[in-house]
């Protein structure tokens, strides 16, 4: 049975895992008490098999295509996760936005042979009723797609290439709600043969005619909740504090803390 505990620094999780000399599980307000015990003996398990009292990685690979991106995460990881880059074309999937970010992981992992870190992005609007047909939002927008709902999301390069700034907002055109939110889902593989898990950030705003500098994506259409400023307005430190990207690292971060993980150098 699932007991659901409020999750407190002082509460059963803390006290299993000073015992068993843990760290914290960070950064969750509700876990269950079998979530709770499953992880504290595969952490504590881990650190037997690896006899040093925490579990040895070869160094991370962050493994993209996107230079832009790796700009962000290099400033928002800082020293605290030791990873290198790797430039690699991946290809463009499509489905649902955890599977795409596993199935990178997989992918990279498989060419890296260690451990791996990818991350897939989109941004999703939540008014368009119908899943475009590029072809005829091209020419006569979005008449024909009134009836059902849907989130759309937009993933990939080809989207935003196709389209541009302004084709994005066209597609908005027709509706009063201009709302949307980015969302980042990073992926991490210990190698090629395990499992990926996912870590997912968003930050909810809106879409606005382009205004900013045009070097990254969609961050001159994209205009966070609370900020008169679009993504690329902002000052980078900005963008980071409340990025989607920035929620998901810290999840991420966290993630490295609880399993105690140390790296080779
Ligand atoms: O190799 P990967 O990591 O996949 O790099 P990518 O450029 O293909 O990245 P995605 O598939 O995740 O992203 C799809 C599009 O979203 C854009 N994008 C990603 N993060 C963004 C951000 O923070 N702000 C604006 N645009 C972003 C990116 O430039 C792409 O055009
Ligand atoms: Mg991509």
């Amino acid at each position: 049975m699932y007991v659901i505990l409020e999750w407190t620094r002082v509460d059963l999780g803390i006290l299993l895992g000073a015992q068993l000399q843990l760290p914290p599980l960070q950064n969750r307000r509700f876990v269950t008490l079998r979530e709770c015990t499953v992880r504290l003996i595969k952490m504590a398990a881990a650190r037997l098999v690896a006899g040093t009292g925490s579990v040895k990685l070869p160094p991370v690979t962050f493994v993209t295509g996107n230079a832009k991106k790796l700009e962000e995460v290099k400033v928002i990881l800082g020293n605290s996760i030791p990873f290198q880059s790797l430039k690699l074309d991946l290809p463009e999937l499509q489905g649902d936005p955890e599977d795409i970010a596993k199935e990178k992981a997989r992918l990279a992992a498989n060419q890296v042979k260690g451990p791996v870190l990818v991350e897939d992005t989109c941004l999703c609007f939540n008014a368009l009723k119908g899943l475009p047909d590029l072809r005829i939002l091209h020419h006569s927008y979005i008449h024909v797609y009134a009836l059902l709902l849907v989130i759309l999301w937009i993933h990939s390069k080809w989207f935003l290439q196709k389209l541009g700034h302004e084709g994005l907002n066209n597609m908005l055109m027709a509706y009063e709600d201009k709302s949307a939110y980015a969302m980042c889902i990073f992926s991490f593989a210990i190698g090629p043969n395990s499992e990926p898990i996912t870590f997912v950030g968003k930050t909810a705003g809106r879409i606005v005619p382009a205004r900013g500098p045009n070097d990254f994506g969609w961050d001159p259409v994209f205009q966070p909740d609370g900020y008169e400023l679009t993504y690329a307005e902002m000052p980078k430190e900005e963008k980071n504090k409340i990025s989607h990207r920035s929620r998901a690292l810290a999840l991420v971060k966290s993630h490295f803390a609880e399993a105690g993980y140390a790296f080779d150098t």
